[in-house]
């Protein structure tokens, strides 16, 4: 089962071809990681996917509803100095569905409070987003989505700058959202993480995207350099990377 579907994807940005002859499904209830070299494009794929960027030919199929899909951007490119508690950001996850203005009934308070439970964040719920540490902060996007009851959630680079103890806690998160049936796209760098969280991989390179196996891509990996925890990943030339 798939509701995301790519069909002979090309794009482009600043007139300058990206990608392209991008086909494939991401699997219904499962994790890919989406990997590639700095500028193949992997933002560029975001982008197009939650429709912030039109094709200049092919189409992306998304059956997601839009209140149903959710993005958290790299760290760096959000401005968290807008005046805002976690509580706050935790609650804005409704708003897709049940719009910006009519305020939370006393289920959607408890929702966020049992979410920021599970994310470990309750002591912070009134803290200004500004005061968080990254880790802090993301544990707060994801509760964000999770309140969304987000269903197509794609996250670029989610474990940047954030500590070990917050990473298990996210991966947990997403592998439960997993579970019960969301498509989840990760930007990942990290190899260990990679084999920790990954079920399909997604590999771009050279302006071309190929399906790769988590373990083929561990195997080729391994080929080059020992297996040590948290090594940067390289990439084979898409053309020519494992298995589809
Ligand atoms: N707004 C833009 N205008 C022109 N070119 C752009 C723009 N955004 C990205 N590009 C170019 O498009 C290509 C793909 O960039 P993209 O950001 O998608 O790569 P990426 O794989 O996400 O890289 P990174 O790992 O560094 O985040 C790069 O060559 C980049 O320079």
């Amino acid at each position: 089962m798939s509701r995301l579907q790519l069909h002979d994807l090309q794009l482009a940005r600043g007139g300058q071809t990206v990608l392209e002859h991008l086909d494939g499904r991401f699997q219904d209830g499962a994790i890919t990681a989406l990997i590639g070299a700095n500028g193949a494009g992997k933002s560029t794929l975001i982008a197009a996917i939650m429709g912030m960027l039109a094709p200049v030919a092919g189409s992306v199929e998304c059956r997601v509803p839009r209140e149903r899909c959710a993005w958290l951007p790299q760290q760096l490119a959000l401005d968290l100095t807008f005046p805002m508690s976690v509580e706050e950001l935790i609650m804005t996850g409704t708003w897709p569905s049940h719009g910006g203005l009519k305020g939370y009934c006393a289920a959607h308070y408890r929702r966020g409070r049992e979410i920021m439970a599970r994310l470990g964040i309750s002591h912070l719920a009134h803290r200004p987003l500004g005061e968080l540490s990254g880790g802090q902060r993301q544990r707060a996007l994801l509760g964000r989505t999770l309140m969304q009851e987000a269903e197509l959630l794609l996250l670029d680079e989610p474990f940047a700058n954030v500590d070990i103890e917050t990473v298990d806690v996210l991966m947990e998160v997403l592998r439960d959202m997993a579970r019960q049936g969301a498509t989840i796209i990760v930007v990942i760098h990290d190899m260990e993480q990679l084999a920790r969280l990954a079920d399909d991989v997604l590999l771009l390179a050279g302006g071309h995207g190929r399906w790769v196996s988590p373990d083929a891509l561990l195997d080729h990996h391994s080929g080059l350099v020992p297996r040590v925890p948290r090594l940067p990943l390289t990439f084979p030339d898409a053309s020519h990377a494992g298995t589809a």
